[in-house]
């Protein structure tokens, strides 16, 4: 699948401090993308250099196979709808107004003002004055903006901040649908792990500005999968024996941690053990959460 985005050794400073760091990020066409990372890791700011919004101190970026230049810079952005902190309105006008003044902007036909209320299931309260609007109509209302003229690629930062349980999963659930429904692809950045584990096709992990994870979802969930540990009461030559067995050994404190063997595979190699007289005293059966891992990759605890 061809990237819409590909940066190349993105870098940000900010006076003496290097806040985005050598950033090689691949977002695949029809993907949710999911740009994970701590507060203040440097994903608004990844964010808003793809949008052009900050300036990169240096490398490049490559948006629909075309690497974003001073002089192409526009015509690239009309094909990009976005969501960067909290969306802006006029709250003295209804949903419908809004909108309305975007489309003119634009030069857009008043009928995509119909079809994005209708992604963003606002149509019941589109003469409501925005002022008037909850938190998560509000940020819908933003959505709708980003939605008008069905740019190729949808850029949001933190979209659910602030959002109550239930505007959180209307959010993801509007994401997750615009794939398909729209033929879009959607780079969503979030600090909860959960969050992009429940939306996302693929994942970005950025931490202190440099990127540690990044491949499909379902890779950064075998990374979580089981392994058994044994303890020994020798477990320096318990180790020695299983190498030589071609087995991948992790000592973690007084265990060995070792693949996720089969039953029949486990008796033989704790027979090999005893045949080398080494008594083992505990096998346990150990799952990494995703939590262990983010945790692992960014050395923050990760927010749920
Ligand atoms: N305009 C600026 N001038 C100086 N430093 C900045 C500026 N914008 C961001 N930073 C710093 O760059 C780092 C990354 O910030 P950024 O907002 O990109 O992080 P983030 O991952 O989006 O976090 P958060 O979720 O808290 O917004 C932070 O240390 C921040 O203080």
């Amino acid at each position: 699948m061809a990237d819409i985005i590909k940066t190349n050794g993105l870098c940000k400073q900010y006076g003496k401090y290097l806040r985005v760091k050598d950033l090689d990020l691949s977002v695949p066409e029809g993907a949710v993308y999911g740009f994970l990372g701590p507060n203040g890791a440097g994903k608004s700011t990844t964010l808003k250099m793809i949008l052009g919004l900050v300036k990169p101190t240096s490398g490049s970026i490559t948006v629909f196979g075309k690497t974003v230049s001073a002089k192409n810079r526009i015509p690239i952005l009309k094909d990009i709808g976005s969501l960067i902190e909290s969306p802006s309105y006029y709250g003295h006008l209804n949903g419908y107004e809004n909108l309305q003044i975007i489309c003119t902007l634009k030069g857009l036909p008043e009928k995509e003002i119909d079809r994005v209320l209708h992604i963003v299931r606002l149509e019941k309260q589109k003469d409501k004055k925005a002022d008037q609007y909850s938190l998560g109509m509000k940020q819908r209302l933003g959505l709708a903006c980003a939605l008008l003229g069905s740019p190729k690629l949808l850029i949001l930062d933190e979209p659910t901040n602030g959002l109550d349980p239930a505007g959180i999963q209307e959010m993801r659930e509007l994401i997750c649908s615009l794939p398909k429904e729209c033929g879009m692809t959607v780079l969503v950045s979030s600090h909860l792990l959960s969050e992009i584990d429940q939306m996302a096709t693929n994942v970005g992990i950025i931490s202190k500005g440099e990127l540690v994870f990044q491949n499909g979802l379902s890779a950064l969930h075998q990374k979580s999968s089981r392994r058994i540990a044994i303890r020994t009461l020798d477990n320096e030559r318990s180790a020695s024996i299983l190498q030589e067995q071609e087995i991948a050994v992790e000592k973690q404190q007084e265990y060995l941690l070792l693949p996720a063997f089969d039953d029949l595979e486990l008796a033989r190699y704790t027979k090999k053990l005893f045949e080398h007289n080494i008594q083992v005293v505990r096998i346990e059966q150990r799952e990494k959460s995703l939590e262990d891992i983010f945790l692992e990759l960014t050395g923050t605890a990760v927010s749920l």
